[in-house]
């Protein structure tokens, strides 16, 4: 294998571990560096992370090698190689094969509602009429020891069905319906994310290793009987650039049904095609995952993402104004449409994906406008042939669901029959890759910078999802942010739609950063800017997009800032 690093290992001196006596009980190889907490301590039980530590052990080298293969393409887009289909798999791409038929439990995904694992969200997430949750450890989650320690704990309940929640301050009291609660899908962290508060072999584990492996352990029973009527866990798997790492999830689901000793195929998973390179490798990931296979979806906001990323060497691919690139630029058509093409053709749902507008409680008009746009989306969805979307607030699924049952009916689950889409095949790979149309302005900048900077303000605190502006913005948003300032700046852009023709450069975005930060500080208050991590997230945002080299992802750079070992401050990653 080409690329892997090595280490040596010295085991621990006690198999207690984070806090001194009180610590959690570990296996041999394992550190624990987060806080110890008693309901923690409930999930980080000996067993559980025993199975976390077999897989990592099993699959950390094929891991390594898939990121170092990550970066083998991006030299070569750097000089100037476009991404494109591979013709060492025609086969798969040209033969007719179809994954395993979709779950029952889950045949009808119409509207799929998104957050974070956070307890209250997740209880009115299950309740709130969608068919399923996507309960996220990813875009929507600042990844700090206690986020994701509090996910597992609450996932626990959510699926034993115990879960409730007592706001204080408004005394309610949450819990879930009798009936007719979504079905859960769990969307751990990308590849490329460690977890530095677990050591095994003395090296940071891998993120999503750790969420898949707590929650399988705990939950697999339990979800079998409850929700997937002898299916499942699902899952949505974020991030994948290539069929190879879709295989080494494959083999992580087979690795977790023998231990479980449940049949294989049972745990399903929709991979999310939110990268370039990867929608030209969606019949391969189907391929590699068709025994537990339930469809691929749009990640349209990280797929924005990583057009400009792959294209960080092609100056001739710069993007307009983030909020020109939406789903009618024919590059994002292009990909939907071979998306629900290739998902029915193999039998498996083709999900769409989420628009950015979240309801406005204090302005009717504004409201209106935004629910608006959000269902001219989905009918933009479900003709194309969608069989199903995303919400990320409880507030627009009657319209988004309406939309969907409207055009799709209600005794369909899905139109995986009805809408083959075979028009379709004849997208090449310049259509995939046609460049965006639109002007870039000043307040294209301005609106990059404030929102990036108040987005990685939120995450530093312990936030991955918030409100910005009356929008939904999460890390795959305000990544679009920083590399669209990155390219902006690196290229020396006209903001052509201006009029006034200036050139982004350092110094005007200097300027426009000290502007916007006193813009926030007015917005958000003197107290709440004082307290907060709005000068810490300035620094590391403005050095990303100054940076002479593109950083491959803002939160691994921020994620250094929320580690916390135990006893502080012992060190960071
Ligand atoms: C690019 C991608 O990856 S998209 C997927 C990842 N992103 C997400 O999942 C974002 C999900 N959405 C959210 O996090 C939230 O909707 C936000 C942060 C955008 C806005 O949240 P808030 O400011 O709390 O909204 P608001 O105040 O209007 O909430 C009203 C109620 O709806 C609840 N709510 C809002 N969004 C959600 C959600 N997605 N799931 C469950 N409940 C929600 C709130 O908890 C609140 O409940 P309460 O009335 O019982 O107190
Ligand atoms: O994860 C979803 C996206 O749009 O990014
Ligand atoms: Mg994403």
């Amino acid at each position: 294998m080409m690329g892997v690093g090595t280490y040596v290992y010295t085991a621990p001196a006690t198999s207690k571990s984070g806090g001194g006596a009180a610590g959690y009980d570990v296996p041999e190889g394992v550190e624990i560096r987060g806080r110890f907490d008693e309901e923690f301590a409930k999930i980080l039980t000996k067993e559980a992370l025993e199975f976390v530590v077999e897989l990592q052990r099993e699959f950390r080298n094929r891991i390594k090698y898939a990121l170092e293969c990550r970066k083998e393409a991006k030299r070569r887009y750097n000089e100037g190689a476009v991404p494109g289909f591979d013709p060492a798999t025609k086969f798969i791409r040209e033969t007719n094969w179809v994954c395993a038929p979709v779950p029952p439990a889950v045949a009808d995904r119409r509207v799929e509602i998104t957050g974070p694992v956070e307890r209250k969200m997740i209880i009115n997430a299950l309740n709130s009429g969608a068919k399923v949750f996507m309960a996220d450890f990813e875009d929507a989650l600042s990844p700090t020891w206690e986020n994701l320690m509090r996910g597992q704990v609450n996932l626990k309940d959510a699926v034993d069905g115990s879960i409730t929640f007592h706001d204080k301050a408004r005394n309610r009291v949450y819990k879930l319906n009798d009936k007719n609660t979504a079905k859960l899908f769990v969307r751990p962290r990308g590849w490329h994310l460690p977890e530095a508060h677990i050591l095994i072999d003395g090296e940071p584990a891998t993120g999503c290793l750790v969420d898949f492996g707590l929650y399988f352990f705990h939950n697999y029973a339990a979800f079998r009987q409850t929700q997937g009527a002898g299916f499942g866990p699902f899952f949505y798997l974020p991030k994948m650039e290539n069929s190879r790492e879709a295989k080494i999830w494959n083999c992580v689901f087979e690795r977790a049904e023998k231990k479980a000793g449940i049949e294989r195929g049972s745990i399903r998973a929709t991979v999310l095609i939110e990268t370039l390179p990867a929608v030209f490798q969606m019949d391969e990931i189907l391929h590699e995952l068709r025994d537990h296979s339930v469809g691929l979806n749009c990640g349209r906001w990280d797929y924005i993402f990583s057009y400009v990323k792959t294209f960080q060497g092609h100056p001739d691919r710069l993007l307009p104004d983030r909020f020109l690139v939406g789903m009618t630029q024919n590059f994002m058509r292009n990909y939907s449409d071979l998306l629900i093409r290739t998902c029915h053709r193999r039998g498996v749902h083709a999900m769409g994906g989420m628009a950015a507008q979240i309801p406005i409680r204090d302005d009717p008009a504004a409201n209106e406008a935004a629910l608006d746009l959000v269902r001219k989306d989905k009918l933009r969805e479900v003709k194309a042939g969608h069989d199903g979307t995303w919400a990320a607030h409880p507030g627009l699924i009657p319209a988004c669901m309406e939309v969907f049952t409207n055009n799709m009916g209600s005794n369909t689950p899905n139109q995986i029959q009805s809408m083959r889409r075979e028009d379709a095949s004849s997208i090449t790979e310049e259509d995939l890759l046609e460049r965006p149309r639109g002007v870039r302005t000043l307040e294209g900048l301005r609106l990059n910078t404030r929102v990036g900077i108040q987005y990685l303000a939120a995450w530093l605190t312990g936030t991955g999802s918030v409100p910005l502006y009356n929008l939904m913005e999460d890390a795959a948003t305000a990544e679009i942010s920083r590399v669209q300032n990155w390219q902006w700046i690196k290229y020396g852009v006209e903001l052509d739609g201006d009029g006034l023709g200036v050139r982004v450069g350092n110094e005007l975005f200097g300027r426009v950063v000290e502007e916007e930060m006193q813009r926030i500080e007015r917005e958000v208050g003197k107290e709440k800017f004082k307290k907060g991590m709005y000068k810490e997230a300035c620094k590391l945002f403005t050095r990303q997009c100054t940076a002479q080299t593109l950083d491959d992802f803002l939160t691994l750079d921020a994620y250094n800032h929320i580690v916390l070992h135990h006893p502080r401050g012992s060190s960071r990653l």
